[in-house]
């Protein structure tokens, strides 16, 4: 633990490839009862979670874990602690998959794999078989039983129902929100992190622009991105949840990156917004912070509150 209490923080990380930076001055923490990561594609949520797992440096800026700056962790004993769940499409296809799961255990641990599959629920007998053999929902759960088969504190989850039908995608949340593990759920999907994350934290352009209490921010979003992104997939398992035709608006370089995005964007929103407490002391107001200059106005909008 931090002394903020999370359990992995990033302070103030600034993220990229080469000499571009794609993520921006972005503080945020881990805390227990799930955080969800949410934006659409491009939005920076995969470089974060690299950074996480200590797969990638910052620029500027710093990964806390457990007080202790990542550079200086050992790592061996924090891929023990946090494990990544990637989209099944990255198990071995030729590999069976009670060997894929066998691999991820220390050696004199390997009996272990029918326990883990059966925990995933997973009939053992699967074991045998190649991922081609396998449904998707199937091959998603493999993918848990490899990640928790060092017992991690943590799990940094990309998109883990993205490729599944609504309702296989259904019982693996429910088999994620069981597990002891923390987690870090990373989706474009809102209903998603209604289901898994106590605490949300919305990223446009690389830029954290709403965070909060994930039931306060679906109620009543204070970011016009996070209304839009609410609006366009009011349930699990529609399409990705973009502001339909203006997603490929490039986000604008000076003063809000939404604006050109954004219905309600005034003069004021030529100055970059910073990312504030959300005022007042009204229902749903607590843990709020949004970069929007409109804030209040959007929450007095009709369609923000639900
Ligand atoms: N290896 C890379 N080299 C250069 N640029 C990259 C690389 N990986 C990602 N990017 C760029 O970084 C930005 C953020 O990408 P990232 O994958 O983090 O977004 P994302 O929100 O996870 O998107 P998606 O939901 O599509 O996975 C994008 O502009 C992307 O093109």
């Amino acid at each position: 633990m931090t002394s903020s209490g999370s359990l992995l923080r990033a302070e103030r990380v600034t993220l990229g490839y080469g000499r571009t930076p794609v993520v921006h001055d972005v503080t945020l923490d881990i805390t227990g009862g799930g955080v969800g990561l949410i934006g659409e594609s491009g939005s920076g949520k995969t470089t974060l979670a690299r950074a996480f797992l200590g797969l990638l440096t910052p620029m500027s800026g710093n990964i806390l874990y457990g007080d202790q700056n990542l550079k200086k962790v050992d790592m061996r004993r924090f891929r023990g602690d946090v494990q990544p769940v990637f989209q099944a499409e990255a198990l071995d296809p030729r590999m069976r998959v009670g060997r894929s799961v066998a691999e991820a255990l220390p050696r004199d641990a390997r009996h272990r794999v029918p326990e883990l599959l059966e925990q995933v629920g997973l009939d053992p007998a699967l074991a045998s078989r190649r991922p081609h053999q396998l449904s998707g929902g199937q091959r998603q759960r493999v993918v848990i039983a490899r990640a928790l088969a060092v017992n991690p504190k943590l799990l940094i989850l990309d998109e883990p129902t993205s490729a599944l039908d609504v309702t296989v995608q259904a019982r693996i949340l429910d088999l994620i929100a069981g597990l002891a593990a923390e987690r870090l759920l990373i989706t474009h999907n809102l209903a998603v992190v209604g289901k898994l994350c106590r605490t949300s934290h919305v990223l446009f352009a690389g830029r954290v622009v709403e965070s909060g209490p994930t039931a306060d921010l679906l109620a009543r979003p204070a970011h016009p991105y996070t209304l839009a992104l609410r609006d366009a997939v009011p349930k699990l398992g529609g399409e990705p949840p973009v502001a339909r035709g203006r997603a490929e608006v490039r986000p604008a370089e000076t003063g809000c990156p939404f604006r050109p995005r954004c219905p309600m964007a005034v003069t004021e929103c030529d100055r970059a917004p910073a990312l504030r407490d959300l005022g007042g002391h009204q229902e749903g107001q607590d843990g709020r912070r949004v970069a929007c200059h409109r804030a209040e106005d959007v929450l007095r909008e009709p369609s923000a509150r639900r």
